[in-house]
């Protein structure tokens, strides 16, 4: 079989081990492989790229996408996806695996409507698909946080100070909670576990009261101003504040070995499903299982918030 391979929305760390297994795995099950260029942008543009085993050569410690990545909008106009499955059919491609988040898996879904068989890997750092314990790219994104909170908290504690610290997830706060245990966050704040201003403001008094040197208040990006909420917190509870918004650092780096692992086991079973003549569908992992369903099912869940974690995290605090 001719199977193409693509990553798309945001690149994650992790990418790179899952176009190597898919590659690796397709090759090595008897497939041709065609890498697409800049995600559905490469599909409508006719971008595509024979890949060998030596394509993916030394690229598993690398992050970003070797295959490039894009936000296409025109992608959900059908228009526009008949010219992608005009060029794949052209290029004699049947099957398509896509690597990426929800956005992507839109995409996915759409292709499959109309008659191209897809499956979907789950690829971003915001682990915010269902279906799947984890995304890859989420355990690369949560290190670098982490490695960012414990050196924000040495500055912090030697100047007395409270840090506000924004984390990427979009509207997901699975890296918020996850990293504020990981570091002993004293709030974490996310769409999920919303936490009233003022509330925390009258803590964080009792807290310098107590004789504390510092605070750190984890939260999910796209929550509040969070230099606006510094200032207010400097204004009325009298630990002086800085916010830091920690940005894309978060989607860099080398893929941790346990996302280089989800990545190859997730790659690995998209060609297996492909050689079973499954397709329409995605990959997780649930209880460390490779799990598949369809698209319809996935987008129609919803995500588990990560609510014993956050429980844990103020239990222990
Ligand atoms: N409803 C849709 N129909 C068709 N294509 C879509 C749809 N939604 C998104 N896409 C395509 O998928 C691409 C990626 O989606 P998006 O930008 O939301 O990122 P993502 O895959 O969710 O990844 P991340 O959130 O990690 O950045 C879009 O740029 C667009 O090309
Ligand atoms: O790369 P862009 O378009 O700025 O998107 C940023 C968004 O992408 C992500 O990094 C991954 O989805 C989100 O956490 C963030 O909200
Ligand atoms: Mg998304």
């Amino acid at each position: 079989m001719k199977i193409a391979v693509l990553t798309s929305g945001g690149d994650a760390p992790g990418m790179n081990p899952a176009i190597r297994a898919v590659v690796r795995a397709a090759i090595n099950s008897g497939h041709e492989i065609y890498g697409v260029m800049d995600g559905y942008a490469g599909l409508v543009s006719g971008s595509f790229e024979k890949m060998s085993r030596k394509s993916v050569s030394e690229i598993l410690d690398k992050g970003g996408t070797i295959l490039g990545t894009a936000r296409l909008k025109e992608f959900n106009k059908p228009e526009v996806r008949q010219i992608a499955i005009h060029n794949l059919r052209e290029e004699g491609i049947e099957a398509l695996v896509v690597i990426g988040g929800d956005g992507t898996y839109r995409g996915a879904e759409a292709l499959t409507e109309m008659g191209f068989p897809v499956i979907g890997l789950p690829g971003t750092i915001d682990n915010d698909l269902p279906c799947t314990d984890y995304t890859i790219g989420f355990h690369t994104a949560l290190e670098t946080i982490v490695d960012a909170l414990d050196k924000i908290r040495d500055t912090s504690s030697s100047h007395q100070r409270c840090s506000i610290v924004e984390t990427m997830g979009r509207h997901c706060g699975d890296l918020a909670v996850s990293a504020g245990l990981s570091c002993g966050a004293e709030f974490i704040i996310t769409p999920e576990h919303p936490m009233n201003k003022e509330d925390i403001i009258e803590r964080l008094k009792i807290h310098k009261s107590e004789g504390r040197r510092n605070a750190i208040i984890v939260i999910t990006e796209n929550v509040c101003n969070v230099h606006e909420f510094a200032e207010e917190i400097t204004a009325k509870s009298g630990f002086a504040c800085r916010a830091t918004v920690l940005g894309y650092v978060q989607r860099g780096g080398s893929p941790c070995a346990e996302d280089r692992i989800l990545a190859g086991r997730m790659g690995a079973y998209a060609i297996d499903l492909l050689s079973q003549g499954i397709s329409g569908v995605a990959v997780g992992i649930q209880s460390n299982k490779m799990v598949h369903y369809p698209f319809s099912k996935v987008l129609a869940s919803k995500t588990e918030p990560m609510d014993e974690i956050f429980e844990l995290a103020t239990k222990i605090r």
